[in-house]
């Protein structure tokens, strides 16, 4: 039986996406055990990005390059792996992926998730992932949180899946995520606001005065740490989120890797009714030149996300 409703789901992608759920919905038993099981938030080692692994990070970075295998994907791109593995040659999908999201809150039961990115693969290894965002073919999520869901686009609109723990299958839950296009929430990391550029501190700024300033409104603040959770809580009632480039060095480009977090989230925001951007350019028409190349990223409600490219003007 498939790990998720196969109704609304493309044929071709279905054994990529069930290969998905079915190791999404493993890894969500293991996080639910937390401290019963392995300690999951330990520190095991570092990954070509200079990032400090935890166990969790690496084990379902094998559980999920398993499942492509077994599925019949061609690539395997991977937060925690530096080069793109092969993994069967005559496969015809390429899938990245952030197999563990948000790693600073395993440890504490706050939402974490894994982010995926699928591609029609090419010849060569590099080349299929280092293209245009807009080429990829499905994006998704799945959130480790009080409930354990899958929001999913395959350039039909975004849909959201809740894995229900009856059946052990992602059921269809909503099939047209719509972000609204206000927002009454921000979410940026405010410790980084004395390495901000000025069009940056300029937006927040406005947001702190709200009705006081020029807002018109008053605006809450929430930062979770974990990309996931804070993309399901946009997608769901609006906000903007913002990870930008700032002056700490190694962030000339912010902190999100292009191909397997801001990509895939990009697809499902846009999907779904709202922007994203790199602070003014549509992230669908950028192109990654590396692996594991960062990008600043800036998504949300389409009134705001274009309030901020204008600030940038
Ligand atoms: O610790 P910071 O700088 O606020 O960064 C938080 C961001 O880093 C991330 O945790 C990066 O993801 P990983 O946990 O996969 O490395 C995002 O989920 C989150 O948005
Ligand atoms: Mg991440
Ligand atoms: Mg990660």
């Amino acid at each position: 039986m498939p790990a998720i409703d196969p109704a609304r789901l493309p044929a071709d992608l279905l054994p990529v996406i069930d290969a998905l759920c079915a190791t999404g919905a493993a890894v969500s038993r293991i996080v639910a055990r937390g401290p019963l099981g392995q300690a999951l938030g330990a520190g095991v080692g570092e990954n070509s990005d200079g990032d400090q692994q935890k166990a969790l990070d690496v084990l379902a970075d094998e559980m999920f390059e398993a499942a492509l295998r077994q599925a019949g994907v061609k690539y395997y791109a991977s937060e925690e792996q530096e080069e793109v593995l092969s993994l069967n040659a005559s496969g015809r999908y390429a899938v990245a992926a952030d197999p563990l999201d948000g790693s600073s809150n395993i440890d504490v039961n706050v939402t974490i998730g894994t982010i995926f990115s699928v591609f029609e693969a090419k010849e060569g290894a590099n080349e299929s992932f280092l293209r245009p965002a807009s080429e990829q073919v499905a994006a998704g999520y799945i959130a480790y949180g009080p409930q354990c869901l899958l929001a999913l686009t395959w350039g039909e609109g975004t849909l959201l899946y809740v894995l229900d723990p009856e059946t052990g299958v992602f059921a269809l839950a909503d099939e047209k995520m719509a972000l609204p296009k206000a927002a009454k929430e921000f979410s940026i990391n405010s410790s980084n606001r004395r390495h901000w550029t000025a069009p940056v501190r300029a937006y927040v700024e406005e947001n702190e005065a709200g009705k006081t300033g020029g807002k018109g409104k008053d605006m809450n603040f929430r930062w979770v740490g974990s990309l996931v959770a804070e993309t399901h809580r946009i997608l769901t009632r609006g906000g903007t989120f913002l990870y930008p480039s700032d002056a700490r060095p190694g962030y000339e480009n912010g902190r999100l890797r292009m191909v397997y977090e801001v990509a895939p989230m990009a697809f499902l925001v846009e999907q779904a009714g709202g922007l994203a951007t790199d602070g003014v350019t549509p992230i669908l028409s950028l192109t990654a030149e590396q692996l594991h190349e960062r990008r600043p990223f800036v998504f949300g409600s389409a009134e705001e996300v274009e309030r901020i490219t204008a600030l940038h003007g």
